[in-house]
């Protein structure tokens, strides 16, 4: 079922092109959503909800209320509730590492030059809900801005079919501090943070995962807002070699599986005999998981067994790839993660398998997906931040700089440059301040 590529087989070409996310395909009609909802606003917001997700939702129920969270924690259950919040500090505590200062360096020639760190003042952040609930993903993009420093963070989520959304989502988004929260998803939901309507006002950047429609979005509201990478489809590749275990690598290949159809998970070993074992234990698993259609299709259309000659060639493979999710199941990894180039997040050893990670251990699991790991990192503290630069020169500073400043203005024939700076330096020869004063 899943196929198997052996060395010198052309299948990793293959491989390597098939997981293009192409937003083109769905351009056209998301750009319909967004025109509908910006010219529309709450109403053209509500009608797309109306017609893509079923339900009908006045605007004055898009905010969802004090007393659904209320409602929502008596629906969830204490064993979820205790894993949450030690899940919230563990992730609060990895990103707290993230943090960084403002800095300013004074330096004796009266330049005195520094980064000034400040958190955005509001963000939307987009948690999926079409074909399952994310409350981890709540976590995951809200905890980062709140260690930033970031005061307004608003959550926006599809409703169901009968207009409510998901407790455990709900009771996420309340201890992750979202006060907050609209009933909306899609397209739709992404161009309303964008653009803002009567009752949901915009917000300066986006964040979170979301199927097809929600990455294009993404992608058309960049410049109006800023947005923090376009993920697609989840991915596994797994490094492993005689020393690993059938059983653990399967069920973690199926982890990822369950995801969606078009997740990939993939197998990369140098060993024929556990490429056999996994094969059989794929088979084995896969019939006894609740969503079993999901994880078949995604392993028949996107998952692959490579088999190698050498470890050098699971790591090649493997920064070729650049993988959302690397996980290395080998007898010495730590020899082996110096190879690694490309890699969203790297799981070590058998006792660290990807839920790990999605769930619990802090580092983020908004990572990113389809070779981009190549040029993006991770959903992290940095993503709420912005900096802005800052210059104090001296009177003295300027009088030295200032010839060679003036002449890199001349060179681009932006005489007013040089004349800023000129004039400045013709005060300090004839000796004169601004208020008659001495400038020598
Ligand atoms: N990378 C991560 O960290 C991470 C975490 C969780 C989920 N995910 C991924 O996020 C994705 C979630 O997708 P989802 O669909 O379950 O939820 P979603 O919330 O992203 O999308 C659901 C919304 O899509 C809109 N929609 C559905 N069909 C449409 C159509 N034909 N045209 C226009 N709009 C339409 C609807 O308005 C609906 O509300 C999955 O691929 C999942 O693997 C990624
Ligand atoms: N594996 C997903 C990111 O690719 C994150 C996730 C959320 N819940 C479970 N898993
Ligand atoms: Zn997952």
């Amino acid at each position: 079922m899943i196929r198997v590529i052996k060395p010198r087989d052309d299948g990793l070409s293959e491989i390597l092109a098939n997981r293009a996310l192409d937003l083109e395909q769905v351009d056209e009609q998301v750009k319909e959503i967004i025109k509908t909802v910006r010219t529309g606003g709450d109403d053209g917001l509500c009608a797309v909800t109306a017609r893509l997700d079923g339900v009908e939702i006045v605007p004055g129920d898009l905010l969802v209320s004090q007393a659904e969270i209320k409602e929502a924690y008596q629906a969830v259950n204490k064993e979820f509730l205790s894993a949450l919040r030690q899940a919230a500090e563990n992730i609060k505590n990895f990103h707290r590492r993230q943090l960084r200062n403002s800095w300013f360096e004074p330096r004796p020639e009266g330049v005195t030059l520094g980064q000034l760190i400040t958190p955005l003042h509001r963000v939307g952040i987009y948690v999926p809900g079409g074909k399952a609930s994310y409350p981890s993903s709540v976590l995951m993009n809200a905890l980062p801005a709140t260690v930033a420093g970031v005061k307004e963070i608003v959550m926006v989520t599809p409703p169901g079919k009968d207009g409510s959304v998901n407790p455990y989502t709900l009771v996420a988004a309340s201890e992750a501090g979202i006060a907050e929260i609209y009933r909306v998803g899609g397209a739709q939901a992404i161009a309303a943070l964008a653009y803002g309507t009567e009752t949901i006002p915009g917000v300066e950047k986006i964040t979170g995962p979301g199927n097809i429609y929600v990455t294009a979005a993404k992608r058309q509201v960049f410049g109006t807002v800023d947005i923090d990478m376009l993920a697609g489809p989840s991915e596994v590749l797994i490094i492993a070699d005689g020393a690993a275990r059938p059983d653990f690598v399967a069920a973690d290949m199926l982890a990822q599986a369950e995801h969606d159809e078009m997740a990939s998970a993939i197998l990369v070993t140098n060993d024929t005999k556990l490429a056999e074992m996994v094969k059989n234990e794929l088979a084995q698993q896969i019939v006894k998981i609740s969503r079993r259609e999901i994880a078949e299709k995604s392993i028949i259309e996107r998952g692959a067994i490579i088999i190698t000659e050498a470890m050098e060639n699971c790591i090649q493979i493997a920064n070729a790839y650049a993988p959302e999710h690397l996980e290395l199941q080998v007898l010495e990894p730590y020899r082996w993660l110096g190879g690694i180039r490309n890699a969203g997040a790297v799981f070590i050893g058998a006792f660290s398998p990807e839920p790990v990670g999605d769930y619990f251990a802090g580092p983020n699991h908004v990572l990113p997906t389809g070779g981009t790991a190549k040029f993006f990192s991770p959903l992290n503290v940095d993503t709420f931040m912005k900096k802005t630069s800052l210059i104090d020169y001296s009177m003295q500073a300027l009088c030295t700089d200032g010839r060679q400043i003036m002449a890199l203005a001349a060179t681009e024939g932006l005489d007013a440059h040089a004349k800023a700076v000129g004039i400045r330096l013709e005060q300090r020869e004839t000796g004169q301040g601004q208020d008659g004063g001495s400038l020598k």
